[in-house]
C-alpha cells in the first residue's frame, strides 16, 4: 500500500491524514470546498509545529510529512489510491452517495474504509461492487493521540482486507481491535449512552454542566467530563450515533436526550461551532446555564 485518499477534512479526516503521512504514505486529503481542505491542512501544520517546538520532531521531518499530503476538492485522484478512508459527516445518505461515486472512479483493487462512528458497514459496503474489500476503520478523536482503531468487519469483509487494514493501523502506530458490525460497534455502544445520560442529568435539573463534568472527572478519573467530551466529539455526531443505536436496537434505553436534539436544531454543535454545553470564546469555556 502506498497511496491513501482521506475524504472529509474535518477533525477526524485531518487527523487520519496526519497519521497516514507520518507513517510514510502519500495522502490525498479531499473535502468539498477548498476552505475546508485548507482548514484541515492548517490543523495538521499546527500539531506538527507543536511537536517540533517540544523537540519530538525536526523541521525537516515536519516538512517531509506535510510534503506527503496533497489537499484537493477533486475525487478523481482516488483512482490512483490503494485505499480510500471516508471521514465525512455522520449521515447515511451522504456516505452512500459518496461510496457509489467512489465505486465508479476506483479500480476494483482499491480498498474502501469508513471511519463512521456507528453506521452499518454492511449497508455502506452493499452499494459498492466490492463488499469484500470494504471495512470499518474507526479512529478515535484526537487521532494523533489516541491509541485505538476499532476495525469493523462487515458481513462480507474478506480476511485479506481485514489483515491489510490491521497491518495499516499498526504501521500508523495504533492498536487495532476487531469488532463485528452492530449498531455503535463497541466504542459508541458503551460511550454514547453515558454521554447521553450526562445530558439527561442536566436536562432534568439534577446538576449543572460543570458539576456533571466534575463528578466524572474527579470521581471516575475521566480525562474530560462527559459534556466536555460531547462538545469535543460534536453534538451533531453524538445525536446521529444515538439515533443509530435507538433505531438499530428499537430499545427506548437509547432515546436521545431531548436537550441534545434541541441543541443540534439550534446549531449548537459543540466546540466546532463555538457553542455546545459550553460557550467557547476568548474567555475559554463557559458552561451553559439552565
Ligand atoms: C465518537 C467516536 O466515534 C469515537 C471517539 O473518538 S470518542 C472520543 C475519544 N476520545 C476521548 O475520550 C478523549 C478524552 N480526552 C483526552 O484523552 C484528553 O483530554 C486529550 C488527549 C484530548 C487532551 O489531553 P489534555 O492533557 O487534557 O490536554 P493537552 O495537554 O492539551 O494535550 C495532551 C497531549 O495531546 C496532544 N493533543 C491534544 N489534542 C490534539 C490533537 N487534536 N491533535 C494532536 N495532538 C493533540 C497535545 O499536543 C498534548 O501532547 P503533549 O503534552 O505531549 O504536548
Ligand atoms: N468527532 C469524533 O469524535 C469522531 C467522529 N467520527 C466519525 O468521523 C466522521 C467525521 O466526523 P468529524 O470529523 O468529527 O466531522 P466534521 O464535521 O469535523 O467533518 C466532516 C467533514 O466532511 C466534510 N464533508 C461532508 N460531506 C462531504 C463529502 N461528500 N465529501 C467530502 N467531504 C465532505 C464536511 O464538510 P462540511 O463542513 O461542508 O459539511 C466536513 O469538513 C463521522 O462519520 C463521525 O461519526 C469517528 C470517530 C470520532
Amino acid at each position: 500500500m502506498q497511496r491513501i485518499m482521506v475524504v472529509g477534512a474535518g477533525q477526524m479526516g485531518s487527523g487520519i491524514a496526519q497519521v497516514a503521512a507520518q507513517a510514510g504514505y502519500q495522502v490525498y486529503l479531499r473535502d468539498i470546498e477548498d476552505r475546508f481542505v485548507q482548514r484541515g491542512l492548517g490543523v495538521i501544520e499546527k500539531f506538527l509545529s507543536r511537536d517540533v517546538a517540544k523537540g519530538r520532531r525536526t523541521e525537516e521531518e515536519k516538512a517531509a510529512i506535510l510534503g506527503r499530503i496533497t489537499g484537493t476538492v477533486d475525487l478523481a485522484p482516488a483512482a490512483q489510491c490503494d485505499l480510500v478512508i471516508e471521514a465525512i459527516v455522520e449521515n447515511l445518505e451522504a456516505k452512500l452517495a459518496l461510496f457509489r461515486e467512489l465505486d465508479q472512479i476506483c479500480p476494483e483493487t482499491t480498498l474502501f474504509a469508513s471511519n463512521t462512528s456507528s453506521l452499518p458497514i454492511t449497508q455502506l459496503a452493499a452499494v459498492t461492487r466490492r463488499p469484500d474489500r470494504f471495512i470499518g476503520m474507526h479512529f478515535m478523536n484526537p487521532v494523533p493521540v489516541m491509541q485505538l482503531v476499532e476495525v469493523i468487519r462487515g458481513i462480507a469483509t474478506s480476511d485479506e482486507t481485514y489483515a491489510r487494514i490491521r497491518s495499516l493501523a499498526e504501521a500508523m502506530g495504533k492498536t487495532p481491535v476487531e469488532v463485528n458490525d452492530f449498531p455503535g460497534f463497541v466504542s459508541n455502544r458503551v460511550l454514547m449512552p453515558m454521554l447521553n445520560e450526562a445530558m439527561f442529568c442536566v436536562y432534568e435539573g439534577i446538576a449543572g454542566v460543570e458539576e456533571v463534568d466534575t463528578v466524572m472527572k474527579l470521581g471516575m478519573n475521566h480525562p474530560m467530563g462527559p459534556l466536555t467530551l460531547a462538545d469535543f466529539i460534536g453534538l451533531d455526531t453524538c445525536l446521529s450515533i444515538m439515533n443509530v443505536l435507538y433505531e438499530g436496537f428499537k430499545d427506548p434505553k437509547y432515546r436521545p436526550c431531548p436537550l441534545l436534539v434541541q441543541m443540534v436544531q439550534a446549531g449548537y454543535l459543540g466546540r466546532k461551532s463555538g457553542r455546545g454545553f459550553y460557550i467557547y470564546d476568548e474567555n475559554g469555556a463557559t458552561p451553559m446555564k439552565r
